[in-house]
């Protein structure tokens, strides 16, 4: 059980291994690893009003207006009272920001920092399990058995949104979207910015981070990366 409760953001481009870090935050300190595609996704398939709002968004390759993240999102939030977490995905605008630092305080904000050409590298193999959003990288973490997932055994798929054509455009929206963002966590003192080509690298300094601010869990700690 942890002393303190603890409340962490991560940022990062399309790509930029938020979601394969977070797993590794999550398994190492027992932070609950919240996801805004995850919410969005729970939301579609329980046909929620903002859920089948949402749908219309994402269906276009758009994303989903302030308003309605901040209502799916934050009432969530302010039901976890008890848990230490660390959202990945949301906030990734200055209004999003804003409506955040209204309902809780921040201990720390993750942005990482990764070059154009890795990016594009990666998510051009990036697979997914649509269901779980579970994801793959052929080279980096395949799945056990080719274009399935490993846990359900169904068929994993990739997005057009993921191809080097559209990437460009995602990469931009991100910098104009994240940098205000950004610049408001520098402010409040709460940017740690992590810069290189391999997940495998990065890690150990996020986890050395981390270990000065929450107690890890020692059966789980070593069990990805060693430090350098
Ligand atoms: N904070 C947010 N604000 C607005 N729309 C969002 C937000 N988070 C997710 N979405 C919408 O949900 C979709 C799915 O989100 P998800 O994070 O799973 O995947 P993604 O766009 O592939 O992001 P990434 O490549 O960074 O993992 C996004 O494309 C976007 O339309
Ligand atoms: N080759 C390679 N792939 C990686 C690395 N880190 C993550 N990936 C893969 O890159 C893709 C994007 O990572 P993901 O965690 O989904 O990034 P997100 O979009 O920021 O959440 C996925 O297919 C990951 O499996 C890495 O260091 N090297």
């Amino acid at each position: 059980m942890m002393a303190k409760l603890f409340r962490a953001v991560i940022m990062g481009p399309p790509g930029s291994g938020k979601g394969t870090i977070s797993e590794r935050i999550a398994q190492s300190f027992g932070l609950k690893h919240l996801s805004s595609g995850d919410f969005l996704r729970e939301n579609i398939a329980a046909n929620t009003e903002a859920g089948v709002l949402a749908k219309t968004y994402i269906e276009r390759g758009l994303m989903v207006p302030d308003h309605v993240m901040t209502r799916l999102l934050l009432p969530r939030l302010e039901e976890m009272t008890r848990h230490s977490w660390l959202m990945d995905g949301f906030p990734c605008t200055l209004a999003q920001a804003k409506a955040l630092n209204s309902t809780c305080d921040l201990d720390l904000v993750i942005s990482l920092n990764i070059p154009y050409e890795t990016l594009k590298d990666r998510l051009s193999d990036r697979w997914i399990h649509p269901a779980s959003g579970r994801v793959y990288n052929m080279g980096f973490n395949p799945p056990h058995v080719q274009g399935r997932d490993d846990l359900s055994g169904e068929p994993l798929i990739q997005h057009d949104n993921d191809q080097p054509e559209a990437l460009v455009a995602r990469l931009r929206h991100y910098k104009d979207v994240a940098k205000p963002v950004i610049d408001l966590y520098k402010s409040k003192g709460i940017l740690h910015m992590f810069s290189g080509t391999e997940t495998d690298r990065i890690w150990p300094y996020i986890n050395s981070l981390l270990s000065t601010k929450i107690p890890s869990r020692p059966e789980t700690d070593t069990q990805h990366i060693p430090l350098p």
